[in-house]
């Protein structure tokens, strides 16, 4: 039996590749003789390089940068043969970056993902792709473009502080991008749009530390930003507010689509990069999985993209998580033929599941793999 193992990473708990490294050691003490893929994989979120690293290749450069609240933090840049360069936005903008009672939307700023699009440009890259996911920020892209020298203005013409809840007094921009004529694209892990009730503020502020009262106050500032946007910066697409993909990474993708760059979705470029297609034709069953397998993961996240794919050939899927709260009849049509949750595994909530599953999640994917071995493998 072929089994092809392309999980996202557990996020806060285990990176892709020990999610993949554990659900195969207990598949392995069941049947150790079937044949197992592994592709951990990643959206446009945090693992975004690593991952396409080990695919294409390339050198990775390290770049010191900034995190959500300026301090200083480790950035790095994928730079491959071809002439592109490859930056994930969390290691700058990241929500795991910031501490539980930091998180506040209204004063984060993507500021740093600057320095990274900035050592991409200054190392001669042509086309720079920007994972957006797993952001702490809301800020529009706003402090990307300070960054890269378009500073956003008051009305009096003074530069606004950072963050996005200042973006409610923007009236002007001043100065043109240091992209020297680089292509950008975004690769999303959502597809939202920047605006309204499934934008960026509305549907992702709140995990990122908004109150109800903070996201109505930064979906208006981002209105009123997307406005001056398209008025002062040249080239800006029309109906910014509304195009998919504008609101990933609170709003960055947004902030790339106004510079002239385009959004494509992470999922699709990664499992191009990594040749997952003719895995998946391959196989006799793919397991993936996910921190948390919800309501947002069908917008566009790993867990979709393999499901879905999977489907399209018929292949079974079956999906491994921390925490499962989609329903059945909705994951089925997104082609997920069965969700474990490791909560559940080690008895449910109520039993202390959650806090084994937190602190033993390795142990848990091992078990689950050994379960799964059990169920399949023939
Ligand atoms: N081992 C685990 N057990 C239970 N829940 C987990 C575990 N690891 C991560 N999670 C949950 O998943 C959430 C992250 O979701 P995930 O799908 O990995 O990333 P994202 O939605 O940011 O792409 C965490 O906030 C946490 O609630
Ligand atoms: O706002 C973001 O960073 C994402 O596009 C959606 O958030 P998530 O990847 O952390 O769920």
């Amino acid at each position: 039996m072929r089994v092809l193992l392309c999980p996202d990473k557990f996020a806060g708990t285990l990176p892709a590749q020990e999610v993949a490294a554990a659900v195969a050691e207990g598949w392995r003490e069941v049947a150790d003789g079937d044949d197992l893929l592994i592709r951990p994989l990643a959206d446009g979120g945090p693992g975004f390089v690593a991952v396409l690293a080990e695919a294409l290749g390339g050198r990775r450069v390290p770049v010191p940068t900034v995190d959500p609240l300026g301090r200083p933090t480790d950035g790095e840049i994928l730079v491959t043969d071809d002439g592109t360069a490859y930056l994930e936005s969390a290691q700058a903008c990241g929500l795991h970056l910031l501490a539980a009672a930091e998180r506040d939307p209204k004063a984060t700023t993507s500021y740093g993902l600057g320095a990274l699009v900035t050592a991409a440009v200054e190392h001669g890259a042509r086309t720079v792709v920007i994972g957006l996911g797993g952001s702490g920020t809301n800020d529009g892209g706003a402090g990307l473009l300070t960054a890269l020298g378009v500073t956003p203005l008051d009305e009096a013409g003074r530069a606004l502080p950072y963050g996005g809840a200042a973006l409610a007094a923007v009236a002007g921009l001043d100065g043109a991008p240091r992209l020297r004529g680089v292509t950008l694209v975004a690769a999303t892990d959502v597809d939202n749009p920047l605006l309204g009730l499934h934008g960026a503020s509305n549907v992702y502020g709140p995990q990122k530390g908004a109150t109800r009262e903070d996201v109505l106050l930064l979906d208006a500032a981002l209105e009123r930003f997307a406005g001056v946007l398209e008025k002062d910066l040249p080239g800006c697409p029309p109906g910014l507010g509304a195009l998919p993909g504008g609101g990933a990474a609170g709003g960055l993708g947004a902030a790339i689509l106004a510079l002239g760059g385009r959004c494509a979705s992470g999922i699709g470029l990664v499992t191009e990069a990594i040749g997952l297609p003719a895995a998946l034709d391959a196989a006799d069953l793919v397991i993936t999985g996910e921190g948390s397998f919800d309501h947002q993961s069908l917008r566009g996240k790993v867990v979709a993209g393999v499901a879905g794919a999977a489907r399209d050939r018929g292949v079974p899927c079956v999906v491994l998580a921390g925490q499962v709260s989609t329903g059945r009849r909705e994951a089925a049509s997104a082609g997920v033929t069965d969700a474990y949750s490791l909560v559940e595994h080690f008895g449910g909530e109520e039993r202390g599941g959650l806090d084994a599953a937190l602190s033993r999640p390795a142990e848990g994917l091992r078990q689950l793999g050994a379960r799964l071995a059990r169920q399949w493998s023939r």
